[in-house]
């Protein structure tokens, strides 16, 4: 091993297919000076007792106490970090009146740099202290305060990908929020993309810029065909929101005659660095396209049970070969947790199969085998997460980031119901899915640095 790389010695849980966690029982992880996995050796290995013996007892041997566990650092696909200032708020309107009643009034005052400061360095430290280490984030349409979201990123040590919204349609956006003119809208963008390609530079576990329309509705054509060249100009990635709400899927079905999916596609926003927030509207033509370009899907539960009429058949969708992850969507979903995002995407699938009005008869009730398990839940929230940016993040495996969460089960404050000591490892991942809270992550990594 190089020098002053780090070693971790414990027990692990990581997706290795849509439905199945592997344990990874007292296993050695390697990390290099890059902050990647080199070598995953079980107790088997013949160097195994070697490795110990030589590091055991120097600053970089780290090895877990009983009742701790390694699980991968999530990636929230999908997190409006102004509205971090709102979440748990405002949930009482649908999607439209919300935007225009509070969420833009509140977006607005981010034209002042101290407020969003403090906004944005308690939110990276909050979803840190949530086990997340990879964010997709959408900020303002302030390039200024857009920039300092990935600088807040970049220093807290989370890997952020940011996007500056534009919102140039005059008719759908109020004055006082609103990129003035196209040519602006896509100036900033630009300054934005290249500013933060720089700052990647001296970034470790890496920033990254997001080309981010807010929605078809917010946006000029000429702006979403000049956001699609600059996607393709710097080889970005791209996020917004699509087929959400009855009326956003309506509204761009009026406009061009065609869904979201093909409108999107149309100006070069789809392909595989692509993220799409919500999609519950989907046609089978719309997921086919997808699945054919490789755009993912950023599934939000939670959001979901407020602004989507509709559950996403997850399930259905990973079937057809559609990227999934999960997203929180704050302030839409009022909590900073893909835990709790992770639990919802189950109890939603559920409810989708089941169906909910008991005055329809029990066979048409519900869409049959709609159902996802809290292992498929663990898949979006990693690897689901990680194939849908096209970033080696999300698994333990050789050759991905040391992007991890050490899971205390034994805290004093929110101790986990294990009582016996042999308790099969697939019961106590369990859990830790449904029953983690912040006090119990002890420890978070990126990139091989420790970052809380
Ligand atoms: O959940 C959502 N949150 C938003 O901020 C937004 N903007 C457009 N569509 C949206 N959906």
């Amino acid at each position: 091993m190089q020098t002053n790389s780090k070693i971790f010695l414990g027990t692990a849980f990581t997706a290795t297919s849509i439905s199945e966690v592997s344990i990874l029982k007292d296993h050695l992880f390697l990390i290099n000076e890059d902050g990647v996995i080199d070598q995953i050796l079980s107790p088997e290995e013949e160097v195994y007792p070697s490795i110990i013996q030589e590091n055991e007892g120097k600053d970089h041997f780290f090895r877990l106490a009983p009742g701790q566990y390694i699980l991968p650092g999530f990636i929230d696909l999908h997190i409006h970090a102004p509205q971090w200032a709102q979440s748990g708020t405002a949930l009482d309107l649908p999607l439209n009146e919300w935007l225009h009643n509070y969420t833009f009034p509140l977006e607005a005052k981010y034209e002042d740099i101290d407020f969003a400061k403090e906004v944005y360095e308690d939110l990276v430290t909050t979803l840190l202290n949530n086990g997340t280490t990879t964010g997709l984030y959408f900020a303002t349409i302030h390039k200024e305060a857009s920039y300092l979201l990935a600088e807040i990123c970049a220093q807290k040590g989370q890997r952020g990908l940011v996007g500056k919204i534009v919102a140039d349609d005059v008719e759908q956006n109020p004055d006082y929020y609103r990129d003035h003119t196209t040519e602006q809208a896509l100036h900033d963008t630009e300054e934005f993309i290249t500013r933060v390609q720089e700052l990647a530079k001296t970034t470790k576990q890496g920033v990254y810029p997001v080309v981010t329309p807010r929605f078809i509705p917010s946006c000029t054509d000429e702006a979403l065909e000049g956001l699609g060249r600059l996607a393709a100009k710097y080889d970005t990635h791209i996020q917004s929101h699509c087929s959400e709400s009855d009326w956003e899927h309506n509204y761009v079905k009026e406009r061009f005659q065609k869904n979201d999916t093909f409108a999107l596609n149309d100006f070069g926003l789809l392909g595989s660095k692509s993220v799409m927030a919500h999609c519950n509207h989907l046609e089978d033509e719309d997921v086919r396209l997808f699945a054919q370009t490789k755009t993912a899907i950023a599934h939000c539960p939670l959001s979901n049970a407020y602004f989507a009429n509709g559950v996403l058949p997850t399930k259905r969708f990973l079937e057809q070969g559609v990227d999934i992850g999960l997203g929180t969507d704050i302030s839409a979903g009022a909590s900073p947790s893909l835990y709790d995002n992770a639990k919802q995407a189950v109890v939603s699938s559920r409810m989708l199969e089941d169906g909910v009005d008991i005055s329809i008869s029990q066979d048409k009730r519900g869409v049959k085998e709609s159902r996802i398990t809290i292992n498929e839940a663990f898949y979006l929230a990693t690897a689901g997460g990680g194939e849908s940016l096209q970033l080696p993040i999300g698994r333990l495996e050789n050759n991905y980031a040391w992007d991890i969460q050490v899971i205390d089960t034994n805290v004093v404050n929110n101790k986990l119901p294990v009582f016996n000591q042999e308790e099969a490892l697939e019961d106590i991942f369990q859990k830790i899915m449904y029953l983690v809270k912040p006090a119990n992550i002890k420890q978070v990594w990126v990139q091989g640095e420790q970052v809380k």
